[in-house]
């Protein structure tokens, strides 16, 4: 699915507008008219809702919800936060249109008059939307703390007042919503981490803008949805046998993180890949015999840390490198001759992002078969410290570019960024990751990938999606407490048959 920014949005209603064609009012009734069936269906209508208006076309939304629960007979204040100005047009026409349905109608003009908001309260939030133009100061930031404050359950329309669709909001004033409705398509503000405790939940809702501007527009960004994931995923061939899927090498492991290497190697071959050698330090030879006995395992001349490359690179169909592998100086001598002598794709995690931005002149060795998969830490090694998750974003697609190579920023929504400047946020994944390995399984299952064949870009997007649908099964199972990095390695299979479904 597409991410529009909030102009692309705004020409799209145009484009409604126009091309249905629609009055803006009759878009508004339709867009309200989600909101109240949402409302309705989840039963917060049911409950005393307090409606907050700002006098632009949010606080139109918010107006016509009102006057259609008052319908349904609802419990509804509504409070508009009077500004002195004169509302939009559709704003003015759905206060008119109000007044014949309820006189419960609050003009707010100092903080003296916020209503006190109790725990069975539900509030919407129609004070701003995408028309947010600076951050928010004075009496609506005073009325938007207030309400964050207090216990009542908050729902914003569009989006949590206060916050911008694309750009940062960090260290601004900002709704805290519980739920917010928002239409057609993701804003981008959804997707950060630092902005994930205030939109709460995100419902996206039908309003029936016009298909045709969505096919025509260009997306500088996408999400990744099953559908994305079912059109990458190859169906396997029935006589098919092992050479098919490929020879996969991973670097993994030193003494004390042997585990590394056992969570990247299992996770590899539940990726489907055909064989799977590990090269590790000569410690990791028996733990990794006995909990992979799949794998073959090639140990390095040292005992505690990997000293050398493999002696026969050309067997191998793709390599991964990084899981445990510490940061020692011959360590980063096995990282520089596997990139110099290299040519399959190539995985690069952890430790191995550690060497690289120790050593950036090995940057100069990527190449466009080249996966990095920082957490925001390694990237921040990498590349250098950003000021929020907008910034990020903008310098790993720089990055991907300048590097020629896949960047896989992992996250709350893990962000993909390639050379071309194709760039997909992820839809799956959930808080239960955030646990000791799961990189370490995502770098066995892009490399279980590469090696079969797939390109960086359709590992990447593959096996980012997988990965975090795998974390989802084994949370919902396990609970996002209690569940561990193999549990995601071990819900990987359902993860497949989910993808595959419209494959068989
Ligand atoms: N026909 C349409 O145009 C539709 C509009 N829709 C709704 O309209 C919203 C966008 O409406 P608008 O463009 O009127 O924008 P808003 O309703 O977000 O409000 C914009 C107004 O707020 C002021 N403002 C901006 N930042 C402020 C701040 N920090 N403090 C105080 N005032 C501030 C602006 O100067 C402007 O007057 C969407 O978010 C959506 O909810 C939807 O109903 C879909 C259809
Ligand atoms: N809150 C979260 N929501 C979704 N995915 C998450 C969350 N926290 C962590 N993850 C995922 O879990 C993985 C953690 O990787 P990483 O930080 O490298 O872990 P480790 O170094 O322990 O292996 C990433 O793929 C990340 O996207
Ligand atoms: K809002």
């Amino acid at each position: 699915m597409k991410i529009f920014t909030a102009e692309q949005i705004r020409n799209w209603d145009w484009y409604t507008i126009a091309n249905e064609p629609i009055a803006s009012l009759q878009l508004m009734e339709r867009v309200a008219a989600a909101c109240s069936n949402w409302l309705l269906e989840q039963r917060y209508a049911q409950k005393p809702l307090h409606i907050f208006c700002g006098k632009g076309n949010n606080g139109g939304d918010g107006l016509a919800i009102a006057r259609q629960l008052l319908t349904q007979d609802a419990d509804v204040t509504v409070y508009i936060l009077e500004t002195g100005k004169k509302g939009t047009d559709d704003f003015q026409r759905n206060l008119e249109l109000l007044h014949k349905y309820t006189s419960n109608i609050h003009f707010l003009q100092s903080a003296d008059f916020f209503p006190i908001l109790q725990l069975q309260d539900v509030v919407i939030d129609a004070l701003l939307g995408t028309g947010l133009d600076r951050p928010l100061e004075g009496l609506i930031a005073e009325l938007v703390q207030h309400i964050s404050n207090s216990p009542a359950t908050v729902i914003s329309i569009d989006v949590p007042t206060g916050m911008f669709a694309d750009k940062s909001c960090k260290d601004c004033i900002c709704m805290r919503a519980d739920h917010t409705l928002s239409f057609e398509v993701y804003k981008q503000c959804f997707l950060y981490a630092e902005n994930a405790e205030y939109c709460g939940s995100i419902h996206l809702l039908h309003i029936g803008l016009h298909p045709a501007y969505y096919e025509a527009t260009i997306a500088a960004h996408q999400i990744i949805e099953s559908k994305t994931a079912q059109a990458i995923c190859k169906k396997r061939n029935a006589a098919a046998h092992k050479g098919n899927f490929g020879h996969a090498l991973l670097f993994a492991g030193s003494y004390g993180k042997t585990g590394a290497a056992v969570l990247s190697s299992k996770a590899c071959l539940r990726s489907g890949v055909g064989l799977l050698t590990v090269h590790t330090a000569k410690c990791g030879y028996i733990p990794l015999q006995t909990a992979v006995p799949e794998a073959m395992v090639e140990t390095d001349s040292n005992e505690q840390h990997l000293s050398a490359a493999s002696a026969d690179l050309l067997r191998y169909a793709a390599i991964g490198i990084g899981p445990g592998i510490g940061l020692h100086e011959e360590t980063a001598n096995v990282l520089m001759q596997l990139l110099q002598q290299a040519h399959q794709p190539i995985v690069l995690d952890a430790d191995a992002l550690n060497l690289l931005s120790i050593k950036k002149d090995l940057s100069a060795l990527l190449h466009t078969d080249c996966i990095l998969t920082p957490h925001p830490k390694e990237f921040e090694r990498l590349f250098g410290k950003v000021a929020n998750d907008f910034e990020r974003i903008e310098r790993a697609k720089e990055k991907a570019e300048e590097l020629n190579c896949v960047i896989v920023l992992k996250s709350h929504h893990s962000f993909i960024a390639c050379p071309d400047g194709n760039a997909w946020f992820n839809s799956t994944g959930n808080a239960g990751m955030a646990t000791a390995g799961s990189g370490d399984v995502l770098t066995g299952i892009l490399t279980g990938l590469l090696a079969q064949g797939y390109n960086t870009t359709e590992a990447a997007v593959l096996g980012v999606y997988l990965h975090g649908l795998a974390g989802d099964f084994a949370a919902a199972e396990q609970s996002q407490e209690a569940m561990i990095a193999s549990d995601i390695t071990a819900f990987l299979g359902k993860a497949f048959l989910h993808v595959s479904q419209t494959n068989v």
